[in-house]
């Protein structure tokens, strides 16, 4: 009989289903974490909330298969460790996200119309009712950085205000945004345009720190910063900083631990909970609902939909399997849409080469949108095999002392072959492309827009092409200008402030004669 551990306040539902099923659960919210782990050291699966399992909790518990947070946010799980042990990691995605977009619109109104002090000063016997003079939502801008299950619900729950809503999520299709009413835009202006801004992120090591003080300084005096998704996300010292100058009103759910005691953001904090989002009877009562249901379709199926760390070996940095995907996804666009490659060649480099599975899954996410990069390399590798795409990993020569580098080279046809191909590395903690095709020493940092485009050498096409962008008032950021002596073809890579459109491409393309002309922007 499998042992489930379920150290937490988690809904008896999921013990109950769990013992239906024939299940030995051990359901106990109130004894301290690590004696429990010790007391049922033969457990294989733990269900958790926001404990910390850290690598010595793993440590205790040798026949674990599965960890589950009953919840949304994983970052309290040493994911990567847990990885290393061969164990898999799942939560239970938009279990509890009614709860928590809830609570926005509760912080939302509560800071408005002062409703916290109002009745600490009314109870009293106080009566200062110009001191609370309030501020309405309707017709107000809101913005919101993190459009998942939690973002999305937010925008339904607030559409009874009639707010104009801002939206920064670079998974959300504009066809999806476009539905929800949502407007798409970039980080900065939602921090400059906004009476409320909401974060719904994940904390990882690309969020952790981003919402800082170059964002405070944007945002209009007096508008209302809400994090109910995790304290790391944001550099309190930076909101102390600016927040009295701005008047910035903050109200937080969330801290770098949860438990009693002094809290540091105390007197920047207008409200501060503690971390309620999900603490609704519903919503524990469908992650506990969800988490059994995963565990049991996860034993009896094989089902393995939620789980959140197939893609982690332990020991490599998660920026190369971003590089992968960027190089794979890049020569995909240089191929063209036409163009469907049906071998793709690898080459990794020095310490690389020991992690060449873990870049398939980001591979083959980069070269096809309906293939998720979060999926783990079994899953990545069938797929290519279903879609026809025959896939070789190359010997190669650590003699050319690339470091820790890879190439990915996409190949189209049978006779007649055409292929694309890039370089890449990290560099200074960058991600680098040194290599596009046979333009060598490219040295471009992939990020934001840039426009390619290829050509037959000759003086002057920088400065037409330079001057028709001008025109459009487009921004260069940066310019690349390599040349390929054996073919005598040059590539011009030009970054620019905004995306590029496909009318201006078009008269590029003609003016220079252009063998290849499109552009790329980057996921972030
Ligand atoms: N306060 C609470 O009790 C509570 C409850 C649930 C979740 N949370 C937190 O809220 C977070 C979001 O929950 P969710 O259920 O909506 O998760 P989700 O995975 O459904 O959505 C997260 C979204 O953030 C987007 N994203 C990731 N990085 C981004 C970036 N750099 N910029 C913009 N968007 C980015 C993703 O594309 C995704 O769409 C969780 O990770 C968790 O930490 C807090
Ligand atoms: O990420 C989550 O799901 C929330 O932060 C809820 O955490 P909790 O289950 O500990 O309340």
């Amino acid at each position: 009989m499998r042992k489930v551990l379920i150290p937490t306040k988690l809904d008896k539902f999921a013990a109950t289903m769990l013992s239906d099923r024939g299940y030995n659960v051990v359901l106990d919210g109130a004894t301290p974490l690590a004696d429990l782990v010790k007391a049922n050291s033969d457990a294989e699966v733990l269900i958790v909330r926001s404990e910390k399992i850290t690598p010595e909790i793993i440590d205790l518990l040798p026949q674990l298969k599965l960890i589950v947070r009953a919840g949304a946010g994983f970052n309290t799980i040493d994911i990567k460790y847990a990885r290393k042990h061969d164990i898999d990691v799942m939560n239970t995605p938009g279990a509890n996200s009614n709860a928590v977009a809830e609570e926005v619109v509760a912080m939302m109104l509560a800071a408005s119309r002062h409703l916290i002090p109002a009745d600490i000063s009314t109870r009293k016997g106080d009566w200062e009712k110009s001191k609370f003079m309030g501020r309405e939502l309707t017709g107000k801008t809101v913005g919101i950085l993190g459009l998942g299950h939690i973002g999305q619900l937010l925008v339904k729950r607030l559409a009874g205000f009639e707010m104009k809503v801002l939206g920064y999520d670079p998974m959300l299709s504009p066809a999806l945004a476009d539905k929800l009413g949502v407007e798409l835009t970039t980080v900065d202006r939602i921090f400059a345009e906004s009476d409320f801004v909401s974060l719904h992120i994940p904390e990882n090591d690309e969020t952790r720190g981003m919402v800082n003080r170059r964002l405070f300084e944007m945002m209009k005096p007096g508008a209302m910063l809400i994090n109910c998704a995790r304290a790391g996300i944001l550099n309190e010292e930076d909101l102390r900083a600016v927040k009295a100058e701005k008047k910035i009103v903050f109200c937080n759910d969330v801290y770098a631990k949860d438990a009693a005691g002094e809290k540091s953001v105390a007197d920047i904090a207008d409200i501060m909970l503690p971390h309620l989002g999900a603490n609704t009877h519903e919503a524990n009562f469908v992650a506990a609902k969800r988490a059994a249901e995963q565990t049991i379709a996860y034993f009896e199926q094989g089902i393995t939909n939620c789980v959140v760390n197939k893609a982690l070996p332990d020991g490599l940095d998660g920026k190369y399997q971003k590089l992968a995907y960027v190089l794979a996804s890049l020569t995909n666009a240089y191929l063209g849409k036409d163009n469907n490659p049906n071998r793709i060649e690898t080459s990794f480099y020095g310490e690389l080469a020991k992690y060449a599975k873990w870049m398939t899954p980001p591979i083959a996410a980069g070269i096809a949108a309906e293939f998720a990069a979060d999926q783990g390399p079994a899953d990545a590798e069938h797929f290519l095999a279903e879609t026809g795409i025959e896939l070789v990993n190359r010997e190669v020569d650590n003699t050319k002392h690339y470091g820790e580098a890879m190439s990915i080279d996409l190949f189209v046809g049978g006779n007649l072959i055409y292929k694309a191909g890039a370089r890449g590395t990290i560099t200074e903690n960058n991600l680098m492309i040194s290599r596009l095709n046979d333009f060598d020493q490219l040295y471009l940092e992939p990020s934001g827009h840039h426009l390619f485009v290829e050509y037959k050498d000759e003086p002057g096409v920088i400065g037409r092409i330079a001057g028709i962008l001008g025109e459009k008032n487009i921004n260069i950021i940066d310019i690349r200008a390599p040349q390929d002596l054996k073919s005598g073809l040059s590539l011009t890579v030009v970054k620019t402030n905004v995306e590029v459109p496909d009318m201006l491409i078009q008269k590029i393309r003609e003016a220079v004669k252009a063998s290849k002309a499109f552009q790329f922007t980057y996921l972030p």
